[in-house]
């Protein structure tokens, strides 16, 4: 019988759960080299559903994972030599209540740990956390601050009811039973699970999670459907508790519908570049006020997130400290956070970085996401040993702060000399493997980033042709389309066209009869092409579309997400 564990592997090769190694791809083998030191194996793979539909629903969760991750903690008495790892997380989802259905919608996903602990003791662990994070005892499937769920442990099959007790579903205080006994019915737990081992076999039902989840779609429900969510995290307030780090609020969310991976509304990112060289708004933004006004206006345009960014990705952009890079960002987004109206005050921001320091610098001053064009393994390209140590530092720095990040595909810094023809497979495929195997480092394996946190981002105008650029947004769907193997599969997706060179590139050729003979044009006159490129990116299913001139292209959002649809 196929066991959790190699279950793990199913759709994208990996010989161990940290998802490092096996395809022996570049990064993989620098990943190895520079983190030789992990624990060994735990003999146990388990998962478990977590839920909440009472307070902040996102931020119990990341507590009760946080509690898991340290069972020491809460566990007295507990084996010294108790160790617990979350490795792996599905997309995290709200989902209408299920049995009682007169109460607030759920917060559901699911992870899966290696442990060398037992399956009882876990079950103490749980319900201890549960009580930890503020579950009060409630009628049967009523509301609940945190809900924690053994759905499985390896492939074994526990009941520790009496024989003549096990027909009903009526006797389980105090009881386990293994695999949880209504994962079949549950939507809310199959998607989750689907996320991570799709292909892993049910110990009793003797069929695929992709099977069982299959059958459950196929029964008629006219329930609120199930949205796939991003949670974004609010540093200015806090939930503290002992023994773990701070746990941001989460009020804030986005979301997605399940049927069709399609935004339930297109989100648009306003662009701040807080650099004197930016090359698209030159050093207008570059005062305080300046960037200040441009954040208040793009919010009143109904700019759904800003990103600020103060390092330009420009080529050939003049080299700037991280201290310097603080120093131009941190005061903007302090100004944001303390402005009089309130509607700036509480906006999304996102700091557009590809370094630890500055990121977290910007998050403890109120940014709620982090964007990164290196996704994660900072500027150099062909990737390094230093490469592979810049991602374990992001991913820490990420894992620790849970915020939303957007990885981007690119190869390294927009530097000379570098060839950006070759993609095997083409670019929608170059991109698939090559992000794919930076998301899947930064979301598998001990320490993590979870899932749900992730956006993708295929870095239109980034190492890649004019030709590259144009293949990539007219399929940009296919990029995390839900196919077998596909490791980008599921993920939001943002694309930024906004005024970009590839525009400039196109604007600049004669047409096809050589009555117009093209121009040259400047960022700022690339509006109209900008405007084609983002219906586009509309059309193929984005999520967000990061732009420059909030105003406008808020008409095009507007226009394509009506004639597409949504
Ligand atoms: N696999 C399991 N995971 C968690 N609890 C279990 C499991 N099997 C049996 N139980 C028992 O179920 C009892 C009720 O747990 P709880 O109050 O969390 O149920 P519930 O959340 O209302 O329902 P459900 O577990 O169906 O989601 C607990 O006392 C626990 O001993
Ligand atoms: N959507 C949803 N419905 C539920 C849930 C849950 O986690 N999600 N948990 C329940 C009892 O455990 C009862 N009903």
């Amino acid at each position: 019988m196929e066991n959790l564990r190699s279950a793990m592997k199913t759709d994208v090769p990996h010989d161990d759960i940290t998802g490092i190694d096996t395809a022996k791809t570049p990064l993989s083998v620098l990943l190895a080299s520079v983190n030789p030191n992990d624990p060994p194996t735990p003999t146990h793979t388990m998962a478990i559903a977590l839920g909440s539909n009472l307070g902040d629903r996102f931020a119990n969760i990341e507590t009760a994972l946080r509690l898991i991750e340290h069972p020491r903690n809460l566990l007295v008495g507990i084996d010294d030599a108790a160790a617990v790892s979350v490795v792996n997380t599905s997309f995290m989802y709200e989902t209408a209540p299920m049995y009682v259905t007169d109460q607030p919608r759920f917060a559901n996903c699911a992870c899966l740990i290696e442990t060398n602990m037992e399956p009882r003791s876990l079950l103490k662990l749980l319900k201890s956390i549960e009580t930890t994070v503020g579950r009060v005892p409630s009628i049967q499937n009523g509301p609940r601050a945190v809900d924690l769920d053994i759905l499985l442990y390896d492939s074994e099959i526990i009941d520790s009811r009496a024989e003549d007790q096990r027909q009903t579903l009526d006797n389980l205080a105090n009881e386990l039973v293994v695999p949880h006994p209504c994962i079949a019915e549950r939507e809310f737990v199959l998607r989750p699970l689907a996320d991570m081992i799709p292909e892993f076999v049910h110990p009793v039902h003797m069929k695929t999670i992709r099977t069982l989840l299959g059958e459950v779609l196929r029964q008629p429900n006219d329930e609120f459907p199930m949205l796939k969510v991003t949670p974004f995290a609010d540093y200015l307030k806090l939930h503290q508790l002992p023994g773990i780090c701070p746990v941001p609020s989460m009020g804030k969310y986005w979301s997605m519908r399940c049927s069709n991976d399609r935004p339930t509304k297109v989100r648009m990112m306003g662009t701040l570049n807080a650099t004197p060289d930016s090359f698209s708004d030159g050093s207008v933004n570059n005062t305080l006020s300046a960037a200040l006004s441009y954040a208040v206006t793009s919010v009143r345009q109904n700019a759904d997130i800003i990103d600020i960014g103060g390092y330009s990705t420009r080529p050939g952009a003049a080299f700037v400290s991280s201290k310097e890079e603080c120093q131009r960002v941190v005061p903007i987004m302090q100004a944001i956070r303390s402005h009089e109206d309130q509607d700036v005050r509480s906006s999304l921001i996102s700091i557009d970085t590809f370094r630890w320091e500055v990121a977290e610098a910007a998050v403890q001053a109120g940014a709620n996401c982090i964007n990164d064009v290196h996704s994660f393994t900072g500027p150099e390209y062909p990737l390094t040993q230093a490469s592979a140590e810049h991602l374990l530092k992001m991913r820490e720095m990420a894992h620790k702060l849970a915020v939303p990040v957007i990885l981007m595909h690119s190869r390294g810094d927009a530097g000379s000399n570098k060839d950006y023809s070759q993609y095997k497979g083409g670019a929608q495929e170059g991109v698939r493997v090559e992000l794919g195997e930076k998301v899947e480092a930064v979301v598998r394996g001990k320490g993590g980033v979870r899932r749900w946190f992730v956006i993708v981002d295929p870095g239109i105008g980034f190492s890649k042709t004019v030709e590259a650029n144009c293949a990539l947004l007219r399929e940009a769907s296919s990029i995390t389309a839900n196919t077998r193997g596909n490791p980008l599969a599921g993920y939001p997706q943002l694309i930024g066209t906004s005024r970009k060179s590839f525009l400039g590139a196109i604007l600049e050729r004669p047409d096809v009869d050589g009555t117009y003979r093209g121009r040259k044009t400047q960022p700022k006159e690339r509006e109209w092409a900008t405007a084609t490129s983002v219906a586009c990116a509309v059309q193929q299913g984005a999520s967000v579309v990061r732009v420059h001139d909030v105003q406008h292209m808020r008409d095009v959002v507007a226009a394509a997400s009506a004639i597409w649809s949504y």
